[in-house]
């Protein structure tokens, strides 16, 4: 059955992960091998979001696309779910990748963000996890690849800002199985494929208002300032404020 999302005048279709497409990167193998749950959704991505055309026309004139991703909660066995994880392509003519912003509309998050070595994608050299909560903004910052897991008893509902022209690279992550950490029952457990891994950074998210949103506002408003975002499609005039983010 399709699963849908009513947002301003139009109704949109869900892309969905199920469990088949997070095989290679579920740190349980054991439980892996023996569900029977494998069509199992995961979770829901609703892409491309305006409340109307008006709106699009707006959005893709910037170059922007909002999304509103649901995922439930559950375990992948002995880990919390999460996303499967991508990195960003770098800007083209340049050596900077897009960057990305999130906010929790409802639920919490926890953001896993990971830089590696340039051309080395299993050296770790920064892992930064931002635990947020509904109203919350949090950024990745170019180099940054990213997992988004709910560790919570609650379905959490985000949404992101992102530039339309590129597609994820999932390789680096699908390669070595999943992200440098993941988050099991009792805490972090590093992922044994990586060969250096730092420890972790816990950062604080950006409130609504520090992101020159009105507190709690959804940043879907921002679609009204949207020059404000143009940090996410021309990352390469903005690195003294993204690289002061995490
Ligand atoms: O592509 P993944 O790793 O499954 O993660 C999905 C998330 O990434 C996005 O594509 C944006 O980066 C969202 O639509 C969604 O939240």
């Amino acid at each position: 059955m399709e699963v849908t999302l009513k947002f301003g005048d139009k109704v949109t279709v869900a892309d969905v992960r199920k469990l088949h497409d997070m095989e290679d990167v579920v740190f349980d193998r054991e439980w892996f091998e023996k569900t029977d749950e494998i069509n199992r959704d995961m979770y829901y991505m609703f892409r491309d979001l305006a409340k109307s055309d008006s709106d699009l026309e707006i959005i893709k004139s910037h170059y922007l696309r909002y999304d509103i991703t649901r995922i439930p909660p559950g375990m992948l066995g002995s880990e919390y779910t999460k996303t499967v994880g991508h990195y960003h392509p770098q800007v083209p003519g340049t050596d900077v990748s897009y960057p990305e912003v999130y906010q929790v509309l409802e639920g919490s998050a926890t953001y896993l963000l990971q830089k590696v070595e340039p051309g080395e994608e299993d050296i770790v050299l920064d892992v930064a996890v931002i635990k947020a909560e509904k109203g919350d903004v949090v950024l990745v910052p170019p180099g940054y690849g990213h997992v988004t897991i709910n560790a919570s008893e609650k379905t959490l509902e985000m949404a992101n800002w992102v530039c339309r022209d590129f597609s994820s690279v999932y390789e680096p992550v699908k390669r070595l199985s999943g992200a440098a950490y993941f988050l099991l029952k009792d805490g972090f457990a590093k992922n044994p494929l990586y060969r250096e891994i730092p420890s972790i950074r816990y950062v604080t998210p950006l409130s609504s208002d520090e992101f020159g949103l009105d507190s709690r506002e959804n940043m879907y408003e921002l679609i009204h300032s949207a020059d404000r975002l143009r940090f996410l499609t021309a990352p390469q005039d903005f690195m003294s404020f993204l690289s002061g983010v995490l």
